[in-house]
């Protein structure tokens, strides 16, 4: 089973857009919840101009899915991260200027220090995540980390298949399959919508999570919050 995390960053940002509280994001997480969505993702970043470090605290009690916070481990998101426990960190080698996330990580260069917060989080019974490139090297990497899983970055992807090139998959099946040999959990994000997930999810193999919100958010203003998380779980069936 493939379960559907729903990214809220962007109902953050239209929030901020106008100060105040609206959309209101304990209400919309309920309300994803209770239309099927089985996870919530975060990430808030340095300048928190999209989802901000006190939401994560806000909606830690009221999520009964489960909790995945991602961002760049610099000192104040480990704090958060400590401080809230969601059932997953994952963990993205964020720039401060970036509009959005743009790579994953180095893991062969960034070893040591992967392997440091990833023990820490663990030792809080935290399960980890780290983005990465669909790149064998990268895969084989991350699992000198002792991480339990790794998220696909799937911009690429989503590219490719948007200009018809089905063949764009073909890395992420190598990825994929590499992190089923040496005993990795697999998750993928970024730039995932209505038109491309189902081709994904039929490819991967043992694909357990995704996470999506950019495109679902702009989806649900044609079509509806509740009707698009109904089409992704059943696209991700
Ligand atoms: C990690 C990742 O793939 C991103 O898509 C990210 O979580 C989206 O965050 P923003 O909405 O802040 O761009
Ligand atoms: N980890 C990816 C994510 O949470 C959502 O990415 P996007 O759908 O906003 O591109």
């Amino acid at each position: 089973m493939t379960k559907l995390s729903v990214n809220i960053n962007k109902l953050a940002t239209l929030r901020n857009s106008r100060g105040g509280n609206v959309p209101n994001l304990t209400q919309s997480t309920l309300d994803i919840e209770r239309f099927g969505g089985q996870g919530i993702t975060v990430h808030p970043r340095p300048d928190e101009r999209h989802i901000k470090y006190q939401d994560a605290r806000d909606l830690k009690p009221i999520i009964t899915t489960e909790f995945n916070i991602e961002g760049n481990p610099i000192p104040k998101f480990v704090d958060l991260v400590l401080e809230v426990k969601p059932a997953q960190v994952t963990l993205v080698p964020d720039a401060v200027d970036a509009i959005t996330s743009n790579a994953g990580w180095d893991t062969i260069k960034n070893q040591a220090f992967l392997k440091d917060v990833i023990t820490t989080f663990k030792e809080h019974n935290i399960r980890t995540s780290i983005f990465v490139d669909p790149d064998v090297k990268m895969v084989e990497g991350a699992v000198a980390t002792g991480t339990d899983r790794i998220e696909l970055y799937t911009e690429a992807y989503a590219e490719a298949y948007a200009a018809g090139n089905l063949k764009g998959i073909d890395p992420f099946v190598v990825a994929a399959t590499k992190a089923q040999e040496v005993g990795l959990g697999l998750n993928a994000g970024h730039d995932l919508n209505l038109e491309n997930i189902k081709f994904f999810k039929e490819n991967i193999p043992d694909l357990l999570e995704v996470s999506i919100g950019h495109a679902l958010i702009c989806e649900s203003i044609y079509l509806g919050l509740e009707n698009v998380i109904n089409l992704y779980l059943h696209r991700l069936k």
